[in-house]
């Protein structure tokens, strides 16, 4: 009978204080949006628990419309913003993440709706690895599709506003949250987005050493 699969352990328990001391690690999202904000703080807490981590929002440009439309100019926004602060040597980032909301046909095509969803995407600057995920998805209903088609298209956000007679949702519960009744808000929509975009670095033995460099970050003295 083949020997029981005993995962390795992940992270060595090092000393709180002291040369040995954990390291912190520095996470940037590329997004002062609150909501974003916290849905990264959020799943990079559950994914890693045992960390020091300081996490740090900054504007980063998408490089693609203010809303991306379709699952390829979504994933690329998420892709650029990432890009552009790993590209930043000055923020010495052990990882960065970028989420982008994007709209978009369903896999119906013409017959199905439009939906609503996100990419996310981690990077670790230090060795180039990255990793993507696709959020849940879910339709918008017609008076929304119709404020944000056509020559006078808003971003989903502002026609969300104009429909429910809110502001600034997109900062708040999110479409999904209004739509939901509540049950689900977009950090909450986002986090699970940003957890199995974390796999691959929770689980560098099975990805590859690229997506190791963030566990294993050495304290200042074992660099030295
Ligand atoms: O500051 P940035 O990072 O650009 O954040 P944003 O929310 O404005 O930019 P996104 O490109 O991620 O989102 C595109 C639009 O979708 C809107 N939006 C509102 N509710 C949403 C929801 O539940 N899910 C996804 N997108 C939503 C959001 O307000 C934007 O107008």
């Amino acid at each position: 009978m083949a020997a029981p699969f005993v995962p390795r352990r992940q992270v060595q328990p090092r000393a709180q204080t002291g040369p040995h001391a954990e390291p912190v690690r520095r996470v940037l999202i590329a997004s002062k949006n609150p909501v974003k904000l916290k849905a990264a703080q959020q799943a990079l807490a559950q994914c890693f628990p045992t960390l020091q981590l300081e996490v740090i929002a900054r504007d980063a440009p998408s490089g693609v419309p203010d809303q991306p439309f379709g699952d390829e100019e979504t994933l690329l926004g998420a892709r650029n913003r990432v890009a552009a602060l790993g590209a930043d040597a000055s923020e010495r980032g052990d990882l960065v993440l970028a989420i982008e909301g994007g709209v978009g046909p369903s896999a119906q095509g013409q017959a199905g709706p439009v939906e609503c969803f996100a990419w996310v995407c981690v990077r670790c600057p230090v060795t180039g690895a990255e990793s993507t995920s696709r959020s849940g998805s879910f339709a918008l209903p017609p008076p929304l599709c119709a404020l944000i088609t056509g020559p006078a298209a808003l971003e989903l956000g502002a026609a969300d506003d104009r429909l429910f007679g809110r502001q600034r949702s997109g900062q708040g519960s999110g479409t999904i949250g209004r739509l939901s009744n509540g049950v689900l808000d977009r950090t909450q929509y986002y986090v699970q987005a940003c957890i199995c975009a974390l796999v691959p670095y929770m689980q560098p033995e099975y990805y590859g050493e690229p997506y190791g460099a963030f566990l294993g970050k050495k304290s200042a003295l074992e660099e030295s």
